[in-house]
């Protein structure tokens, strides 16, 4: 049977109605995304686990990166979050998130040389809500991670792909894997779209949509 996949809008309106609708709320969407990612985390060779730099945006896709960071540091692997921006204009979501970060004392840091001694970094920098050019400490900071020696795992999509044609948004996340939520996004179907994302993960069980 053939995958479904979509566009940014697609995804949007699926989780709108699974949130508004079903009535199952975006927090309980965004834990179970990180567990799928955790999952695939921690079935990875324990040596790339030694030290995971989790790099966060302000949305819900860094949402996911906090929940992933915390469910990492209860499985006993070293974890740091590393901010993109300022957590104060963070969605509702992400900051619920940083709270439980904070609560568990997960090492944080905006210092972008922290990448370099990463033995993974996690991507939750930006997913489906990407809308424009990548500019400013934002491209500077993918530079980095690209530039990084650690293998990235990307959450929903690599950070700067455009959901739904797979292009760089001027400069992309080069994923040794991506973890899909719950449907793989057009964009990530596309050649560019394989070169950014490696091997895709879907996880089809995050979601429960019933249309
Ligand atoms: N489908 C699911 O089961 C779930 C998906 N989730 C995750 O939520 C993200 C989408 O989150 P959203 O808050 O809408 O947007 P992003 O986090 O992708 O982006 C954050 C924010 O960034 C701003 N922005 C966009 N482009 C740029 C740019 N070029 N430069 C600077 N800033 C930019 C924009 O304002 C965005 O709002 C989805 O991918 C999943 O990871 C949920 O966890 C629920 C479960
Ligand atoms: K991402």
């Amino acid at each position: 049977m053939m995958t479904k996949v979509v566009t940014a809008k697609e995804m949007r309106a699926l989780d709108h109605h699974t949130i508004n609708e079903v009535g199952i709320p975006a927090l309980v969407l965004m834990e179970r995304a990180a567990l799928a990612i955790t999952d695939h985390i921690l079935a990875l060779p324990k040596e790339k686990r030694h030290q995971v730099v989790i790099v966060v945006g302000n949305g819900n896709n860094g949402g996911d990166g906090l929940a992933v960071a915390r469910l990492l540091h209860l499985a006993g692997t070293p974890v740091k979050l590393l901010f993109v921006m300022p957590p104060a204009q963070a969605s509702e979501e992400n900051r619920v998130q940083q709270h439980t970060c904070a609560y568990y004392q997960i090492p944080a840091t905006t210092d972008l040389a922290t990448l370099k001694d990463a033995t993974l970094i996690v991507d939750a920098i930006f997913g489906i809500g990407i809308d424009r050019e990548v500019t400013g400490h934002y491209r500077e900071v993918i530079e980095a991670i690209n530039q990084a020696p650690a293998p990235v795992v990307a959450v929903d999509i690599p950070s700067g792909l455009n959901t739904d044609t797979g292009e760089a948004m001027g400069v992309a996340v080069k994923a040794a894997s991506t973890v899909t939520l719950a449907y793989p996004k057009i964009g990530l179907t596309t050649p560019d779209g394989e070169e950014f994302a490696g091997r895709i993960v879907i996880a089809d069980k995050v979601g429960i949509y019933d249309i």
